[in-house]
């Protein structure tokens, strides 16, 4: 392990590291048929058939694998591979790289303020992970530190970003369609605002030691987002999804995409859709990356539901803030149910 590419808060940790390998564990692999995801394919969403696996996957799992979105497998290495040069590089490097810039470097927790600062809560709540953060609309006009390694990172991002922004919009339709609202009232142009996607790339620590692998990579969440796309690592676990009560590993299918709803699909889909509640653990024997792809509604657009107070997302992100910082923790949609 490449300690010096870590932060210092992680080194100390992971230094002790003792490795004991389960001689049965290659056996208990999750086998891929039996992947209980439900699976979409992009090609066939005009299909009737599909359609209703769309809504229903939304609807009982909040959460479905994507197939068949035109992104070649050749990208993906590329891209994971780019993600993977750019958190090798010594921690200060990083640091330094992103200091006075749009991006965010941060560690130990996910949570950032609008301005980009990380909200930390202390170290008995760590998340065991380091990330950048990164709204594409700032990607092409920023001047990271004159590295090669950010240049060519730079270049496969703003690529997949345009990919996804595309994949969001087709799918972000597909779903409106399916509910059994007002169209008028589902105003899918502003109740999604591409200009506000961002991509967030994470490295999470290969951890053995039993003390550190009961705390997690990123804490039980729901997405503050309208919808979340994420590529995982191509062969490496750690995503887990609550479904029925019951936390289920979502296993890393090489080319395929992780589409979950997040907290405003919720609220405009008057609780129709769920966002879905996941975490992430650490694996045991590989670093693990994965790339975040998170859209949202337009700032100051009133989203209305019968079930919610009207809010906008910046009502909902302040509160957010307000309270990791009072509690800790993000109380999320509860916050504006009507009672
Ligand atoms: O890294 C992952 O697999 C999940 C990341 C995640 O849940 C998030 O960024 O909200
Ligand atoms: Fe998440």
């Amino acid at each position: 392990m490449n300690l010096e590419s870590y932060p210092p808060l992680f080194r100390k940790l992971l230094e002790n590291q003792t490795y004991e390998v389960d001689p049965f564990e290659d056996a208990i692999k999750p086998v891929q048929d039996l992947d209980p995801v439900p699976v979409i394919d992009f090609q066939c969403l005009d299909q009737l058939e599909e359609k209703k696996k769309l809504g229903e996957a939304c609807k009982d799992w909040g959460l479905f694998r994507l197939v068949n979105h035109e992104i070649p497998s050749i990208f993906f290495s590329q891209l994971q591979e780019e993600v993977k040069k750019l958190f090798s590089l010594e921690f200060e490097t990083k640091q330094d790289a992103f200091n006075d810039s749009p991006l965010t470097y941060f560690w130990g927790t996910p949570a950032l303020t609008s301005s980009g600062a990380a909200l930390t809560r202390g170290t008995q709540n760590i998340n065991w992970v380091e990330g950048l953060n990164i709204p594409m609309c700032q990607l092409s006009q920023c001047q990271p530190q004159q590295h090669p390694v950010l240049e060519s990172f730079r270049f496969v991002l703003v690529e997949y970003g345009n990919r996804l922004s595309r994949i969001a919009t087709t799918l972000f339709k597909a779903m409106t369609r399916n509910l059994n609202l007002n169209l008028h009232r589902v105003k899918s142009k502003s109740y999604i605002s591409l200009p506000t996607g961002t991509i967030r790339v994470y490295r999470y620590p290969q951890c053995s030691n039993a003390n550190i692998n009961a705390t997690l990579g990123m804490e039980v969440h729901t997405d503050s987002s309208v919808l979340s796309i994420l590529s995982q690592d191509q062969a490496i676990s750690g995503l887990e999804v609550l479904k029925d009560d019951e936390w289920l590993t979502v296993a890393p299918i090489p080319n395929t995409l992780i589409v979950n709803m997040g907290d405003m699909m919720q609220a405009m889909s008057d609780d129709e859709y769920k966002s879905v509640k996941h975490r992430v653990k650490l694996n045991k024997h590989n670093e693990r990356i994965s790339i975040g792809y998170f859209v949202f509604p337009y700032d100051d657009i009133v989203i209305e539901s019968s079930k919610y107070k009207p809010f906008t997302y910046n009502d909902f992100r302040a509160q957010v803030e307000e309270d990791i910082k009072t509690f800790g923790y993000k109380i999320g949609l509860e916050r504006f149910h009507l009672t």
